[in-house]
C-alpha cells in the first residue's frame, strides 16, 4: 500500500477584528521568544504594525522583514534571518506568504498565515509559486501551523483584490477537467476527494455570486473560506493539481510576457473562460458568474494588450511541462489562439 501524508494548517482563525489575537494563539501554540513577522512595504502598515504590537503584548521579541518579491534569492535572504525564531509569520498578499512558507521550511520553523486580502488560495496550502529568470516554479513547502485571517482588514482592501480571489478559485473548474484529463490520458495520480473539495471551493463562490460586494465583511468571509477550503484540497492532493490547470499556465505566461501584468487571480479567472471553450464546456457560466462579481472578464478590464493575450495562448503549453492539459505538448497556434480569444470575447 501507498504511504501518504496529508499536511494542514492546525488552527483557522477568521473574523473581524482577529489579527489583535495573533499574541495570544502564538502563545497558546506554545510558541515563545523571537518571532519573526514578513510583510510588504504596504501591507506592514495595513497589519504588519498590528501583529507586532499583538505579539508584544505577550512579551515576544519581535523581528520584521519587509519583502518585495517572491523569488528564491529573497527566500534565501528569509531563511537566514530566521535563525533563532520560534514562529514565522506571513502577513501581507500572496507574494509575502509564499516567501515565508518557503522560508519556514527550510530554516525548519512553523509559520502563520496572515492574509491581508482574499486574492488566492495560497493562504493556506503547503504549496509556494515562486519566481526565477524563466517565470516561476511550483514548489513543495509546508502547510501553515495557523491561518489568521482577519475579516474587517480584508473587507476594506480594494474591492478588485475580493474579485480577483474569485478568479483564483473559480478556476479550479478547469484545473480539475485538465486533471480528470492527465488521469485518462497518462494515469496521473488522481484524487476523487480533493478534487470534489476543490469543486464545491469553487461553487460556495459561485453560489455566493450576487451577494459577492464591496466592502461587505459578509463577503470576505465567504470568499476566504472557499480559498482556505481550496488550499486544503491541495493539501489533500499533496500538489496544486487541484487549483491550478491551463488556466493558470496562461496567467503564468501572462506574468512573463505582459510588461504590466493583472492580478493573479484576475488573470486565471480570465483564463479559465477560454479553458472552459477549448474543454467543449459551458464558458459563457464562467463569464457571467466573474462578471456578476465585477471581476474582468477580457483584455481590456484586464489592462492588458490583446496581443499579449495571444501570445500568453501560445506559450502555456511550455510552462509547468510536467502538468498535462487540455492545451496538450504542442499548445496552440497562433490562429488558434487568436481565434479562441476571439470566440469568448477575452480580445
Ligand atoms: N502558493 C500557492 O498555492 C498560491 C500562490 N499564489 C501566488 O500568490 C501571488 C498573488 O498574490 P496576490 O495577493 O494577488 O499578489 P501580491 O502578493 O503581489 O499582492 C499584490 C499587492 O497588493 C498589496 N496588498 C495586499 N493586501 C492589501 C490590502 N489589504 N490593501 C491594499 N493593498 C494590499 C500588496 O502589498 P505589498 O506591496 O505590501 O506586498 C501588493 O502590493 C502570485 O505570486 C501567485 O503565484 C497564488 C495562488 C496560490
Ligand atoms: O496559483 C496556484 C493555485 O491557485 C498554484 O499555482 P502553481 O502551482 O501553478 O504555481
Ligand atoms: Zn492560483
Amino acid at each position: 500500500m501507498r504511504q501518504k501524508k496529508i499536511e494542514l494548517p492546525r488552527e483557522i482563525h477568521t473574523g473581524p477584528g482577529v489579527i489583535k489575537k495573533v499574541g495570544d494563539i502564538c502563545k497558546n501554540l506554545r510558541f515563545k521568544g523571537k518571532a519573526t513577522i514578513v510583510t510588504g512595504p504596504k501591507t506592514i502598515k495595513i497589519a504588519g504594525k498590528k501583529v507586532a504590537e499583538s505579539l508584544k503584548d505577550k512579551n515576544f521579541d519581535v523581528n520584521i522583514i519587509k519583502v518585495k518579491k517572491a523569488t528564491k534569492d529573497v527566500v534565501e535572504k528569509v531563511k537566514n534571518k530566521l535563525e533563532g525564531t520560534s514562529i514565522a509569520l506571513g502577513v501581507g498578499g500572496g507574494k509575502v506568504i509564499d516567501v515565508v512558507k518557503m522560508a519556514s521550511k527550510y530554516a525548519n520553523v512553523h509559520f502563520i498565515s496572515v492574509p491581508t486580502a482574499a486574492t488566492h488560495d495560497g493562504i493556506a496550502s503547503p504549496r509556494a509559486s515562486i519566481k526565477n529568470d524563466k517565470g516561476s516554479v511550483s514548489l513543495p513547502a509546508h502547510a501553515p501551523i495557523a491561518v489568521i485571517a482577519d475579516t474587517d482588514i480584508i473587507r476594506k482592501a480594494p474591492y478588485r483584490f475580493l474579485a480577483a480571489g474569485c478568479g483564483d478559485v473559480i478556476s479550479n473548474y478547469t484545473a480539475v477537467l485538465d486533471w480528470k484529463l492527465a488521469h485518462r490520458l497518462l494515469y496521473e495520480r488522481y484524487s476523487e476527494s480533493s478534487a470534489a473539495l476543490s469543486l464545491m471551493s469553487a461553487k460556495m463562490v459561485i453560489k455566493s455570486a450576487d451577494s459577492i460586494k464591496k466592502g461587505l465583511e459578509e463577503s470576505a468571509r465567504i470568499v476566504v473560506k472557499a480559498l482556505i477550503s481550496s488550499g486544503i484540497a491541495m493539501s489533500i492532493a499533496g500538489s496544486s493539481r487541484p487549483a491550478s490547470g491551463s488556466e493558470h499556465k496562461f496567467s503564468h505566461a501572462l506574468d512573463i510576457v505582459a510588461p504590466k501584468p493583472a492580478l493573479h487571480g484576475e488573470q486565471c479567472g480570465v483564463g479559465t473562460i477560454m479553458m472552459m471553450y477549448l474543454h467543449g464546456k459551458d464558458w459563457k457560466f464562467i463569464r457571467d458568474t466573474l462578471k456578476k462579481i465585477n471581476a474582468p472578464t477580457n483584455a481590456y478590464e484586464l489592462g492588458i494588450d490583446p496581443e499579449y493575450i495571444i501570445e500568453a495562448l501560445t506559450m502555456a503549453h511550455k510552462i509547468r511541462k510536467e502538468r498535462y492539459t487540455i492545451l496538450g505538448d504542442r499548445g496552440l497556434t497562433r490562429a488558434a489562439a487568436k481565434r479562441l480569444a476571439e470566440v469568448t470575447g477575452v480580445i
